[in-house]
């Protein structure tokens, strides 16, 4: 119960006062109405229950105070008039609920999304991407609603309260037998509660899962149907979906079990109280009448109470999910302690570098220079630590021992947002958006234009092939560029980088799917920016060793000088 009232009261971007003090007034409205309608009844039948029930005296007295008579008028006024305005401001509460449901699921993914942007490299290399992606698409949606079921089950415990408390100015006795009748229906049925609840977490767990998983499979659906493993993969799916399968019925069966056996147990208890009442108390017409209504809407609001609440538990994991991931991502924050804007006039230097993702060390007291407006070329077996070491220089890890300095100052002193804006960095595993190749190229960035893409893709050796497109720069790429060649991305992928005209350049195998003429055209080009640019290239391929400044060899965790630069002569 606790977490539905804090999804309700907590939920950022919603104004629970405003809800409550219009749902509070309805309520008062609506207790108003209620509490005239005994003495309205007894006027028109006239039986006579004004001697018996003290509700009619504390009506005359409360229109004594304000002046008016307790004639069928004022009371009929009162009766509809209580009504009226308790429906029109639980409208608008619930008009204002409707916004805040919209809020609270945007809320929620702009929050998400934001954290993300901004979390440690680290985090995302143990983080399934279907479970961001299952977080941003379902859970979301899951959690407005969530937001409107608590904000439904407040409305409901309102309602019981109210009639609570008319019931009791009705008669104590009333209030009371209604109170313990529901509350024991309620008790009794609040299996079916917990069988939800269980019900909704599974199925958010299993949905989770099962994104997870497809997502995935469809990231490796080339070999899985190349290897006529798809549908032997597909029975990897059957054992979730026969879970979410079991959750769903459960929750279904559990709503429904809950909704008609209270129906009927009310519905039995109220005919028994009827029963007693006619057959063994002198109970006046009007006051019967309004008594049974009150039992009746007593019970059934504690079981309206309860069916509200079973909802919102169902609902309530989404919710819970989604902000665990938005806190993960928060505490996963990337630090940027530095304030130094870097130029990049003399060149980066590992000084003395130590570095461990877990257990044993990938780089151990390596020392190298990487001069200003040169190529330096890093090669290494696989598995040498050669990305590791420009993840290093990205910042996106930080050494254990050692540093990092860029124009003889150290990286964590630097703005690692400045740092980045200077980089232009092409990844082993480079995936292409499916957009254009002109928003492949820009990145979204408005300082590049159609121009600068253009020039980019020449340097990359890129722009003939783009040219020869039916729609140019306006070409979509596909699904990770999937309709695009292995090395017509590697080349998009670099004119991305170069795009930005970046000082640092950094290229991880950047072009170990070109064959060998393409790869050297694109060896020249890289050699004539070299003069104004710092590169540095992860490659075992001869084209670049050839014209590198500077080569080393990485290799069981050190680093060796293998080429230098005084023994180079760039060619004319
Ligand atoms: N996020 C990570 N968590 C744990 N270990 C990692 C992580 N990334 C890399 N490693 C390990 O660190 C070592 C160096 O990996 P790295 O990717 O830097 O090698 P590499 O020289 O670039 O290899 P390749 O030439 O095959 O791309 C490898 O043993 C790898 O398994």
């Amino acid at each position: 119960m606790i977490g539905i009232l804090r999804i309700f009261y907590g939920a950022e971007g919603t104004r629970p006062g405003l809800v409550l003090t219009c749902l509070l007034l309805a309520g008062i409205f609506e207790g108003i109405g209620l509490a005239s309608l005994l003495p309205l009844l007894s006027l028109a039948i006239n039986d006579g229950a004004g001697a018996t029930s003290p509700i009619i005296g504390y009506v005359d007295t409360a229109l004594g105070w304000v002046g008016l008579e307790p004639g069928l008028g004022v009371l009929l006024l009162l009766v509809v008039g209580g009504i009226v305005l308790k429906c029109l401001l639980t409208m608008a509460a619930m008009f204002y609920v409707g916004y805040a449901v919209a809020e609270v699921a945007t809320g929620l993914r702009a929050q998400l999304i934001t954290r993300l942007l901004n979390v440690r490299w680290g985090y995302f290399t143990h983080q399934p991407v279907g479970r961001i992606a299952n977080a941003i698409s379902v859970d979301a949606t899951r959690s407005g609603h969530a937001y409107l079921m608590a904000a439904n089950f407040q409305v409901n415990i309102i309602q019981t309260v109210v009639y609570s408390l008319i019931a009791a100015l009705v008669s104590w006795q009333l209030a009371l037998a209604a109170l313990a009748l529901g509350g024991t229906i309620a008790l009794s049925l609040h299996v079916l509660v917990r069988v939800s609840k269980k019900a909704g977490r599974r199925q958010t767990e299993r949905t989770s899962e099962l994104v997870i998983y497809l997502s995935d499979a469809l990231s490796n659906i080339k070999p899985l149907k190349a290897m006529a493993k798809a549908g032997k993969f597909a029975n990897l799916f059957d054992r979730k979906i026969g879970q979410l399968r079991r959750a769903l019925r459960r929750q279904i069966v559990s709503q429904y079990a809950l909704k008609n056996l209270e129906e009927m147990l009310v519905a039995m208890a109220v005919g028994v109280g009827f029963f007693v009442a006619i057959s063994n108390w002198n109970v006046p017409v009007s006051q019967l009448l309004v008594m049974g209504a009150l039992l009746f809407q007593t019970v059934s609001s504690v079981g309206k109470m309860q069916r509200q609440f079973q909802k919102a538990v169902l609902l309530e994991s989404p919710y819970w999910s989604m902000r665990k991931l938005i806190d993960e991502a928060e505490v996963a924050r990337e630090p940027n302690p530095g304030s130094t804007v870097p130029t990049l006039e003399q060149g980066c230097r590992f000084q003395d570098v130590s570095f461990a993702h877990v257990g044993d060390k990938v780089l151990d007291r390596v020392t190298l220079d990487i001069p200003a407006r040169g190529l330096t070329v890093i090669t290494g077996s696989s598995g040498s630590g050669k990305t590791t070491l420009t993840d290093l220089l990205l910042g996106l890890y930080q050494p254990l021992e050692g540093r990092i300095l860029v124009d003889g100052i150290a990286l964590s002193e630097i703005d690692l947002q400045a740092w980045r804006d200077i980089i232009g960095y092409v990844p082993q595993d480079l995936i292409l958006f499916h957009d254009t190749i002109l928003a492949n190229v820009t990145l979204g960035d408005p300082r590049i234009g159609e121009e600068e893409a253009k020039q980019a893709l020449q340097a990359a050796g890129a722009l003939d092939f783009v040219e020869a497109q039916p729609e140019g720069l306006q070409s979509i790429v596909g699904e990770k560029g999937a309709k695009l060649s292995g090395g017509q991305r590697q080349r998009i992928a670099l004119a991305r980088a170069l795009a930005g005209k970046p000082k640092l350049l950094i290229l991880d195998e950047v072009t170990s799917a070109l064959d060998p003429r393409t790869e050297r055209d694109i060896c020249r080009n890289i050699d004539a920016l070299s003069r104004d640019m710092t590169v540095l290239a992860i490659t075992h391929r001869e084209a670049w060793t050839e014209i590198a400044e500077r080569t080393y060899r990485l290799d069981g965790g050190s680093i060796e000088l293998v080429k230098d630069g005084r023994d180079f002569k760039r060619p004319a």
